[in-house]
C-alpha cells in the first residue's frame, strides 16, 4: 500500500513562538526521505504533527486525504520511531515484541528475531538494563519489524556506535526494497546518511527552505575553482554559498543549474567544477545570522 501525504501551509505554534510557519509539501510516494536542520529547526515538531502527537495551529495535514488527528484508523498506519528512554522499564525484549505484535498488523516477528542477533540484543534482561546504544537498537528493531506504511525515525539511531549504525542502515535498505513504505529519517548525520536518501527535506528556522530529490540536489550544488577575477565573473550571477581564497586562487561553492554556456565559460578561463556534498549544501543553506 503506498500512503500519501500532504500538507498544506502547516504551522505550529508554542505560545507566540513558531517552531514551524507556513510549511508545504507533498509525500506521494515509497521512498526514504531525509528530514534535516539544525537544532531547534523544527524537526521533531513536524514529525510529531506527522505522528499526530501534537495537532497543528494552522494548515492541514492529511494523510491517504484524512485528518489523522485522533483517527484510529490512519494513526496506525504511522509508526513515530524516536530514542526512547526505557530506564524505567523492567519488562524484557521478549515481552516487548509480544505487546507490539498485538498492535501492529504487519509486524513480522521473523524479521524482528533476525534484527535482535544482528545486533547482539538480550530478549531477557528488563530493559532498563540495556546499554543506551542498546535501547535505540530495541526501538529501530521495532520500527523496521513493524513495517508501518509510514516509518519515522526521529534521531533513533543516535545511541548507536558506528558499526551498529552501519548495521541498521543496511538492513534499513534491505527491507525498504523488499517492503517499500514511507519512511522518513531525520538527522543531523548527514555525511553519513546521505546516501539512503531519495529525496531530502531541509527546515530552516521553522520553513521548509528545499524539498529536492537527492541526485538533483546534489548535482545543482558545485564548487567553483581557479583565478579569483575568472571565479568572481562565473559566479557573479549565481547563489553562492560559500567562498574561500588562497592567495589569488578562489573557490567558491554555488547552487543552481549550471547551463552549457557556463560550463564552456568555465572550460575557457581554466575553472575547474568540482561537486558538493549535501552536508556541505545543508551547512551553508542554513547558517545565515539568527
Ligand atoms: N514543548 C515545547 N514547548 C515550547 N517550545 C517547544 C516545545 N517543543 C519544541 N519547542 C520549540 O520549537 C522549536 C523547534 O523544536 P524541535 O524540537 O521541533 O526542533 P528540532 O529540529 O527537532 O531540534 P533538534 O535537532 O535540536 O532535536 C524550538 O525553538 C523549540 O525550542
Amino acid at each position: 500500500m503506498t500512503m500519501q501525504i500532504e500538507v498544506k501551509n502547516l504551522s505550529l505554534k508554542f505560545g507566540k513562538h513558531f517552531a514551524l510557519k507556513d510549511i508545504s509539501f507533498q509525500l506521494k510516494e515509497n521512498k526514504i526521505y531525509g528530514l534535516i536542520g539544525r537544532n531547534g529547526a523544527g524537526k521533531t515538531s513536524l514529525l510529531s504533527l506527522l505522528a499526530s502527537f501534537r495537532e497543528a495551529t494552522d494548515g492541514t495535514l492529511r494523510i491517504n486525504g484524512e485528518v489523522p488527528f485522533e483517527n484510529a484508523k490512519i494513526m496506525q498506519q504511522v509508526n513515530f520511531v524516536f530514542n526512547k528512554d526505557y530506564k524505567d522499564e523492567t519488562d524484557k525484549l521478549s515481552d516487548l515484541l509480544e505487546d507490539v505484535r498485538r498492535y501492529r498488523p504487519n509486524f513480522d516477528l521473523e524479521y524482528a528475531n533476525y534484527l535482535i542477533q544482528k545486533f547482539k540484543l538480550p530478549k531477557n534482561k528488563p530493559l532498563k538494563q540495556l546499554s543506551k546504544g542498546m535501547q535505540s537498537a530495541v526501538s529501530v528493531t521495532l520500527g523496521l519489524a513493524s513495517r508501518t506504511p509510514i516509518t519515522i525515525f526521529d534521531e533513533a539511531y543516535n545511541g548507536m556506535d558506528a558499526p551498529t549504525r552501519e548495521i541498521f542502515y543496511k538492513e534499513l535498505l534491505e527491507d525498504q526494497s523488499e517492503h517499500p513504505r514511507i519512511m522518513i529519517l531525520s538527522t543531523h548525520l548527514v555525511s553519513e546518511m546521505d546516501y539512503l536518501f531519495d529525496e531530502v527535506l531541509i527546515i530552516d528556522k521553522g520553513q521548509l527552505i528545499l524539498h529536492e530529490d537527492y541526485e538533483t540536489l546534489v548535482t545543482k550544488g558545485a564548487s567553483i575553482t581557479g583565478e579569483a577575477a575568472a571565479v568572481d565573473t562565473f559566479a557573479h550571477s549565481k547563489k553562492i554559498l560559500n567562498t574561500k581564497q588562497l592567495g589569488n586562487t578562489k573557490s567558491v561553492m554555488i547552487y543552481g543549474e549550471l547551463s552549457d554556456d557556463d560550463r564552456k565559460l568555465a572550460k575557457t578561463k581554466s575553472l575547474e567544477i568540482g561537486p558538493i556534498s549535501l552536508q556541505d549544501l545543508f551547512i551553508h543553506l542554513t547558517e545565515g545570522e539568527d
